[in-house]
């Protein structure tokens, strides 16, 4: 077997993805490999997306995602974007249907470009999320950050989108948070067993928000896709908005724009958004050894 395989450096909205084609092997990329890719500057992401043969039938492919601390995700909204777009080039296709361990995903590249991704349904039981704590209502938990009488964050909205979620409603700028320091203490509050992305949501208007993230096993990020997909259901769960907005992800420069729909007919999410090729190359996905292709400056939009 080769040691070394192409991947593709990419992002949605300025959430780095290093897309890793795994198909004909048997291998995996090791938390090693993602550990050492993450600590050159050069190579760091934030959700590594490694493409390997499909499982199950009717399926193109299966899809590991893996955070920048080598810990595994269930869901990447971004980086699904981003494989979308490098298989629809290698193959002309515009559909795709991935499986995860979160389950099935379905994207499509539209006309324009932007590629819109069916995020599936939301989870909003306690134990599914999971908690460490039963709540009949995740719609607004207990919990707080900040002087016990004066706290600077509270009462998230939780779910999961294959992978957890706390959303705390803020009344000024995103922006103005200290989430590098708020962040770390939620990700890791026993509340979460198994860690939680942690979002500041904003309502703009009765169709748009504004999100700013940090990411379980990542920090912070400049956009977090799932994390939208949730601030969105949230936000219509709790009657803040209708059920599709425009997500302005605060932290991308310029700020970017998600549009997220909770579909009534059969309670899927869908976002649509865009993905962005940077550059090729190959790594061994046992050690994170890479180089760049000699040929990939210059091109647009490339296969992997
Ligand atoms: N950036 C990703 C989310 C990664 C989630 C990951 N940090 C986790 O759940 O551990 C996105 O666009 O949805």
């Amino acid at each position: 077997m080769n040691t070394r395989v192409e991947f593709a450096k990419m992002n949605g909205l300025g959430n780095k993805i290093l897309v890793v084609d795994m198909r004909g092997r048997k291998d995996r990329v090791t938390p090693e490999a993602a550990i050492a890719l993450n600590a050159d500057t050069e190579t760091a992401f934030d959700q590594i997306m490694a493409i390997h043969d499909p499982k199950a039938e009717g399926t193109d492919a299966w899809i590991d995602i893996l955070n920048s601390d080598g810990t595994k995700a269930q869901a990447c909204g971004n980086g699904t974007r981003c494989v979308v777009q490098a298989l629809a080039a290698e193959t002309g296709r515009k559909a795709f249907t991935f499986q995860t361990v979160a389950g099935i995903l379905n994207a499509r590249e539209q006309e324009d470009g932007t590629i819109s991704v069916d995020m599936g349904k939301p989870v909003f039981e306690w134990n599914r999320i999971p908690l460490a704590e039963e709540f009949y209502d995740t719609s607004r938990i207990e919990l707080q950050i900040g002087p016990i009488d004066d706290p600077v964050l509270h009462s998230p909205s939780v779910m999961s989108m294959g992978n957890p979620h706390a959303i705390f409603w803020v009344s000024r700028d995103v922006l103005s948070f200290d989430l590098e320091r708020f962040g770390p203490l939620l990700e890791n509050h026993p509340m979460f067993p198994e860690r939680a992305n942690i979002t500041l949501a904003q309502v703009t208007s009765a169709t748009s928000l504004t999100t700013r993230t940090w990411e379980r096993g990542a920090g912070l990020t400049l956009a977090c896709g799932s994390a939208a997909c949730a601030a969105a259901v949230s936000a219509a769960r709790t009657g803040r908005t209708g059920r599709a907005v425009a997500i302005t992800v605060a932290s991308a420069s310029p700020p970017g724009i998600l549009s997220i729909e909770w579909r009534e007919s059969d309670d899927h999410v869908l976002m649509t958004g865009p993905a962005e090729w940077e550059w090729s190359g190959t790594v061994d996905p046992a050690t994170g050894t890479w180089a760049h292709d000699e040929a990939g400056a210059g091109e647009q939009v490339r296969a992997l």
